[in-house]
């Protein structure tokens, strides 16, 4: 039972940057900054800095799932996110397991379904068996799937190159089953804005956004998947929770900061207050 006390909950299912920046790090960073309290299901170990990932450890898939049942089943899940997942067997390990508490479809608990495949730097993060995983088993159990337009294209074959594309793409990717389709803008080449579109199979909502002029844009994609999921556990309807997220993620990108010597992350230091470092 969710005591009136404590904050909402979220779970973010995921894997561990060491560099701090994207990852289930970047997941409880949001989580935070939005006023809820975050848990975690681990589903692997990433070697990870600014300028690459070196090493990638799977966490076996029952002790994924254990995780989960053992948050679910004490402290609750206000609203679910999945991160990298790895490997086909751990797609089934924690669908089954969201299953058993009635996360995603089907269930009462909003679930958003990230489709991380590649790290910004260009790594594989699951295996090449995981992709029918995601679009079979995945996606028809997500309430919301938010590929990028990489993911896009390893997922369904469509090459988006301009805004006019962005349709068509979430189009292909709701035909997996998803309640939502989120198709994210940020790798469109030339254009001067970032205009994400949010669809459910009859409304398609533009989010607008500014571009910002920043290579720095590690964790940009888990900082907007988590604060839609923060919203959702706070009750939100998806199309606030995902124009909440826009707004948190473009402050995060236009705040964002170098670190090391490759690309640093987005910031969620602002909400604490400016430059709050
Ligand atoms: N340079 C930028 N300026 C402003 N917003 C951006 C920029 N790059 C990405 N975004 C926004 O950040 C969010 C994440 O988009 P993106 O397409 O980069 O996802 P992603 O590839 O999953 O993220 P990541 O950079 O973590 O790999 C989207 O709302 C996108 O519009
Ligand atoms: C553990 C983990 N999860 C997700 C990402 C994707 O984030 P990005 O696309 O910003 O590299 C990552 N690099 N590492």
């Amino acid at each position: 039972m969710h005591d009136e006390t404590a904050p909402p909950t979220a779970l973010t299912i995921a894997g561990s940057d060491s560099g701090g920046s994207a990852g289930m790090h970047a997941d409880l960073r949001t989580f935070f900054a939005c006023g809820v309290h975050g848990t975690t299901a681990v589903t692997a170990v990433t070697v990870q800095n600014t300028v690459g990932v070196t090493g990638l450890v799977e966490i076996p898939p029952e002790t994924v799932a254990a995780q989960i049942d053992a948050v679910a089943s004490d402290i609750g899940v206000g609203a679910a996110k999945t991160g990298v997942l790895a490997s086909a067997a751990t797609i089934d390990a924690v669908l089954d397991a969201c299953d058993r508490h009635g996360i995603g479809r089907g269930g009462r608990t909003p679930f958003v379904v990230d489709p991380v495949a590649a790290s910004r730097s260009g790594e594989p993060l699951l295996r090449t068996d995981a992709l029918d995983a995601l679009r079979h088993r995945a996606f028809p159990r997500a309430t919301l799937v938010t590929p990028n337009l990489d993911e896009v294209r390893l997922l369904t074959g469509i090459d988006a190159r301009t805004r006019e594309d962005l349709l068509d793409a979430a189009k292909a990717v709701h035909a997996f089953g998803p309640e939502w389709v989120l198709i994210k803008s940020g790798h469109l080449p030339d254009d001067p804005e970032c205009v994400d579109l949010l669809f459910n199979g009859t409304e398609s909502i533009e989010l607008p956004g500014p571009r910002y002029a920043t290579e720095h844009t590690h964790g940009a994609g888990d900082v907007f998947a988590s604060a839609i999921t923060a919203a959702l556990a706070k009750g939100a309807s998806m199309p606030d929770a995902v124009r909440g997220g826009k707004r948190f993620v473009t402050r995060s990108v236009a705040e964002a900061y170098p670190l090391g010597s490759g690309v640093g992350p987005v910031s969620t230091f602002w909400r604490i207050s400016p430059r709050s470092y």
